[in-house]
């Protein structure tokens, strides 16, 4: 049975949850369920706080873990990527009162509140610079108006908590980060189990980024269309009754959709339909 490590609580939970469930596993119906088997998919989860996952993982404990890259690295685990879900974007940035800083080399001496300092410290000592670093769990952007600290190292996805606490981020980011799917180094690569699962997830992330395209178009101008809906591998291109016309059936990314069927109805092409995509395997 594959058990595999899904967060618990903040920002990754539910839409990890939603990934899986949509990927046809069983997921639990009460945040109090730590632990659920399902049967049908050979399946184990356990859900953990996300911080936590990359341990498990590592430990070899559980097979695979779906966490944030940000909290895998300030863990050091020896765990790895193997697939990004595209959800949880942040970026992690330094931050302070404006003028405090502009770049990291200027932070030596000061003091850095910070979740993640197993990040911070290594970004700090990678760039020669001594800094003292404060571990508070949450609510970082407070440190400063508390005196705690300096300079901030925090999660930023729209800005709102920097912009409220009147900090300002400056430098470089440290990283970007997004929810992975991650597994422990030197773990059998070829696992079928495993493999499987990405696959489900892979078939996921297809269905809600793309859509099918149909439309008939005249076998001229069928070179032009195909260039503008070259598919996943090849569109495919099918003889209509009417002569002198094909029908075409490709996917696109969906983001895409309406700006194609504009262009595909400037070359000829009519009868253009989307449609969504319910679950896939490439
Ligand atoms: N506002 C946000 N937008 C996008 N991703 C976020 C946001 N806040 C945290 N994350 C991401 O969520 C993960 C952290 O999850 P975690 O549960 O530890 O913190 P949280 O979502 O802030 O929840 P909590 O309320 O428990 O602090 C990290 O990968 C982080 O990048
Ligand atoms: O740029 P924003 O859109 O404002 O998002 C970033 C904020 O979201 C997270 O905080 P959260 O609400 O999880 O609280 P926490 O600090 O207690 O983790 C993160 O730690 C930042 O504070
Ligand atoms: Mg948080």
């Amino acid at each position: 049975m594959l058990r595999i490590a899904v967060p618990n609580k903040g920002s990754l939970s539910a839409p990890a949850s939603a990934m899986l469930h949509e990927a046809g596993y069983r997921q639990r119906k009460e945040s109090k369920e730590l632990v659920l088997v399902d049967s049908t998919n050979d399946v184990e989860f356990f859900y953990l706080r996300p911080r936590d996952i990359a341990i498990y993982v590592s430990s070899g404990r559980l097979d695979i873990g779906i966490t944030g890259r940000d909290l895998l690295l300030d863990s050091g685990a020896s765990a790895e990527e193997i697939l990004q879900l595209g959800f949880a974007r942040s970026t992690f940035r330094y931050a302070a009162r404006p003028g405090t800083a502009t770049a990291v080399e200027e932070l030596g001496g000061m003091t850095v509140a910070t979740s993640y300092e197993g990040v911070v410290a290594k970004h700090l000592a990678d760039h020669g610079v001594d800094a003292a670093v404060v571990h508070l769990d949450g609510a970082v952007e407070t440190a400063i108006q508390l005196g705690v600290a300096q300079v901030i190292a925090d999660v930023v996805e729209t800005g709102t908590s920097l912009r409220n606490a009147g900090l300002e981020t400056f430098g470089e980011p440290l990283m970007e980060s997004e929810a992975v799917v991650i597994r422990r180094v030197g773990a059998d690569a070829d696992d079928h189990k495993v493999r499987q699962f990405l696959r489900r997830l892979q078939g996921v992330l297809v269905a809600r980024r793309y859509v099918m395209m149909d439309y008939d178009i005249r076998v001229e101008q069928v070179e032009k269309a195909v260039a503008l809906t070259p598919g996943l591998e090849s569109p495919t291109v099918s003889p209509l009754h009417h002569e002198g016309w094909v029908a075409v059936r490709a996917m696109v990314p969906t983001a895409d959709a309406q700006r194609i069927m504009d262009e595909l109805y400037e070359l000829g092409a009519r009868a253009i339909l989307t449609t969504g995509i319910h679950a896939a395997r490439l």
